[in-house]
């Protein structure tokens, strides 16, 4: 198992030599560390139908053979995973023989410079259909006409029965509200010459291997490259002068190339505006805003390797680094104050203990900002401004760091600061930066992006229906006090919210914790003789719900794997106790495989991308269906096949389990798996207790509260009556030297006898 070379992201391939589905295949080894991408997308049903040519109407065909997806990118993806390394995405195509044309409306790659070749809408409805990409207006069209104000009224008292009919009133304005069947992408080919995509960024991302566009790439880049080809002929007419197009919400299945559907764009519209401005100096015109650390270096690298040669700097916010900034924000004060004073209506935030990660400080751990005196703050301060701009197009950022940069008091509450330069701002993880905990940062953040021409686009693999709302409330706020509103379109692929289609599922029940353990020793056994076969190969990541235990089966786990295979320095914990350069160091150690099982929190939970991931362990439950979807989701990247997800619960669990078995079996259900060999069996997922919105959202905020504190807060293969006894045994060692000293030296001045009592009281003697 060669995990050294595969564990990376953007490994380049060696075009002489043949690996992926082939040697995954030969081996039969289609696990993600053997570096297989089957198939970067994840949905190609057939649609009964054979693509219309492109410009041309054509009646549909009932008894067509030929699958949309099949025809559409499928054809060429067949060659190109066939043999990869003969690929030229710019060669005339070889075939002679005549090509149907639903196989020509969507060819890879051609040399002619044919632009604005448009798919008409059933050729559009087709592929998107196939490929279960959904648009749909949420804001933006003209408003609807006004209904009387009864409604409202009858809001005040709301029995079950009016919740339930505002839930089928939301479903059926989701069902009114506007489809759209925008151009897809259906080969990269497309974007240099249809969207006239920059060359040097067109050829950077060939030479990183992308191929094919995933599903969310196909939809969100001609959209957001250019809407007005890309929403030709549909029902949404965008207004002249309306610069940045659209507002855009992609939810999208984890895995499925986001990041680089957001950064194409974003590098694009940087180099486009500095070709109208016609200098070469940078501008800060796009912020990327994610919610670790660790996720915003991952986009850093990936936005710097698209950007080869294009002059395009993109750049990690670090403290000290000085943005070229508007200050004071005199313009920008009248519509923070009304803002502000919206978010606090808001609910105030609760920080989970160990959720993604409300954030880190500075770069280099060496300097304590909180122990620093006024002066030294008022000289750094100076200093900071004595240090020339930095050359930024695109910062990636964590919101708190970049908060700190725009509060100038460390306050994170008033902006001082604004970004007037700024035209993108993108949100990934887009749910979590717009929930309680980094909701005032974010909308911070917004708020210092003032050009009335900034589009924002948001990405999870995750969305509640109430982040959606904030989106449109605030996009409506804000388009009262800038130009024209731009519309917001929603993409979402496959079901919303619901699945990770590609990996298997495993739900494990041990009555006790000490059980859990025992269980997770058994799937590690394969580790210390990684060719014993299944049920999990290495290397893998396990999740915990607290730093405390993530850092305690860190300590139970370590000495399991034989010297001879590596030794301790195989197991490995991350969490957000540690400082910035250790978890820098750790994950470079596991990305370049030296690091076969990654003991962390949900702090890694979120968007990290390490390709050869084969397993993920859900030591403790996941706190909600979506902690799940995004966990499970760090295997199985990019479509690869073999990734498992393996659950434990325990007794304390069992209340809720059953939203993480419903994203299972939906999961299956998504990957065509036949309910009666789901891993969720019916009668199970009847039988589990439903949990009350109430208890969802305390689990959310605080995990399961027996493992917070006490003796399910750190893990140990002993029973309860093993550690009862240990503790005893300590409480009595204690009281004996104390008897001891007592004798010696007498009691303490002060000491009375009743204190002495309660003290020995407290020590319950041993139980044997
Ligand atoms: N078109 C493509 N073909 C093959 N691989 C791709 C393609 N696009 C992206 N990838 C690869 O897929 C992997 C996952 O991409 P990325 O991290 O952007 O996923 P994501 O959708 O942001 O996931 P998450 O929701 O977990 O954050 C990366 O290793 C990336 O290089």
């Amino acid at each position: 198992m060669d995990i050294l070379k595969v564990l990376s992201r953007g490994i380049k391939q060696n075009p002489k030599t043949k690996t992926t589905t082939q040697q995954a295949t030969t081996t039969g080894s289609a696990i993600p560390s053997a570096g297989a991408i089957v198939h970067p997308q994840l949905f190609h049903d057939p649609v009964g139908s054979i693509l219309p040519s492109r410009g041309k109407k054509r009646k549909r065909r009932k008894d067509a053979v030929a699958s949309a997806s099949a025809s559409a990118a499928g054809d060429n993806e067949k060659d190109a995973d066939e043999d990869l390394s003969d690929v030229d995405f710019f060669a005339e195509p070889k075939a002679k023989k005549p090509i149907p044309a639903a196989v020509r409306a969507t060819e890879e790659e051609k040399p002619k410079k044919q632009k604005n070749r448009v798919l008409d809408s059933e050729g559009c409805k087709g592929i998107l259909r196939s490929h279960r990409l959904k648009f749909t207006v949420l804001s933006g069209l003209p408003p609807a006409p006004v209904e009387d104000e009864e409604p409202k009224k009858k809001k005040k008292k709301k029995s079950a029965k009016a919740k339930e009919e505002e839930a089928a009133k939301k479903k059926k304005e989701e069902k009114k509200m506007v489809q759209l069947f925008p151009q897809p992408l259906t080969a990269f080919g497309q974007l240099k010459y249809e969207y006239g995509l920059n060359a040097t960024l067109a050829d950077n991302i060939t030479r990183q291997g992308f191929r094919v566009p995933t599903e969310v790439q196909m939809g969100s880049l001609p959209l957001l490259l250019d809407p007005k080809i890309a929403l030709e002929g549909q029902k949404l007419e965008l207004e002249e002068g309306q610069e940045g197009g659209v507002d855009f919400l992609a939810v999208a299945p984890t895995g499925s190339g986001k990041t680089i559907a957001f950064l194409i764009p974003a590098i694009q519209g940087c180099l486009r505006r500095r070709a109208e401005r016609g200098g070469e100096e940078n501008v800060l015109e796009a912020v990327v805003v994610a919610p670790t650390r660790e996720l915003a270096t991952q986009i850093v690298n990936e936005g710097r390797k698209l950007a080869i040669g294009t002059g395009v700097r993109v750049v990690l916010m670090k403290r000290g680094l000085r943005l070229a900034c508007e200050e004071p924000a005199v313009a920008a004060k009248a519509d923070d104050k009304e803002e502000e004073s919206s978010d606090e209506e808001e609910e105030e935030p609760e920080k989970p203990e160990e959720e993604v990660e409300p954030e880190e400080e500075e770069e280099s751990s060496d300097s304590d900002s909180d122990s620093e005196k006024p002066a030294e703050k008022k000289k750094a301060r100076r200093d900071q401004k004595d240090k020339p701009i930095a050359r930024v197009d695109i910062l990636v950022t964590t919101p708190k760091i970049l908060l700190n940069f725009l509060s100038n008091d460390g306050t994170l509450t008033t902006v001082k600061k604004t970004l007037p330069s700024v035209r993108s701002l993108i949100l990934d993880e887009a749910d979590v930066l717009l929930d309680p905990i980094f909701r005032k940062q974010t909308m911070a953040i917004w708020r210092a992006c003032t050009s009335s021409s900034v589009s924002l686009t948001c990405w999870s693999a995750t969305m509640a229906s109430n982040v959606e709302e904030i989106v449109v409330k605030h996009l409506e706020k804000r388009a009262r006090h800038h130009l024209s509103p731009r519309p917001l379109i929603r993409l979402v692929v496959g079901l919303k919210d619901t699945a990770v289609p590609n990996i298997t599922h495993k739900l494990i029940y041990t009555a006790t914790e000490p059980g859990k353990l025992l269980a997770l020793r058994q799937l590690l056994h394969p580790v210390s003789a990684p060719d014993s076969g299944p049920p999990l190969r290495p290397p893998f990541l396990v999740f915990t719900q607290t730093i405390e235990r993530a850092q305690s089966l860190h300590d139970e786990l370590k000495y399991d794997i034989p010297l001879e295979a590596g030794g301790s320095a195989r197991v490995a914990v991350l969490h957000s106790a540690l400082s910035d350069s250790v978890r820098s160091k750790i994950m470079s150690r596991f990305r370049a495989g030296e690091v076969w099982v990654l003991i962390t929190t949900d702090v890694l939970a979120r968007g990290v991308d390490f390709a050869g991931v084969n397993g993920v362990v859900n030591y403790d439950v996941p706190t909600s269906a979506a902690a799940y979807i995004h966990r499970a989701g760090r295997t199985g990247r990019a479509g690869r096949e073999g990734g498992v997800a393996v659950t434990f619960y325990t007794k304390d669990d069992i209340p809720f389990v059953k939203s993480i078995a419903n994203v299972i079996a939906t999961s299956e259900k998504q990957a065509g798996k036949p309910a009666t060999e789901g891993t969720v069996q019916k009668w199970l997922l009847d039988a589990l207790p439903t949990v009350t919105k109430e208890d969802k959202r305390k689990l959310k905020i605080r995990g399961v509260e027996s493992r917070r504190a006490g003796g399910k807060a750190s893990i140990t293969t002993k029973s309860s009556w093993e550690r009862r006894r240990e503790h005893n045994r300590a409480q009595a060692i204690e009281a004996s030297k104390r008897r001891k000293h007592l004798a010696k030296v007498g009691p303490k001045k002060g000491e009375e006898e009743g204190e002495k009592g309660d003290k020995g009281e407290e020590w319950g003697g041993l139980d044997d």
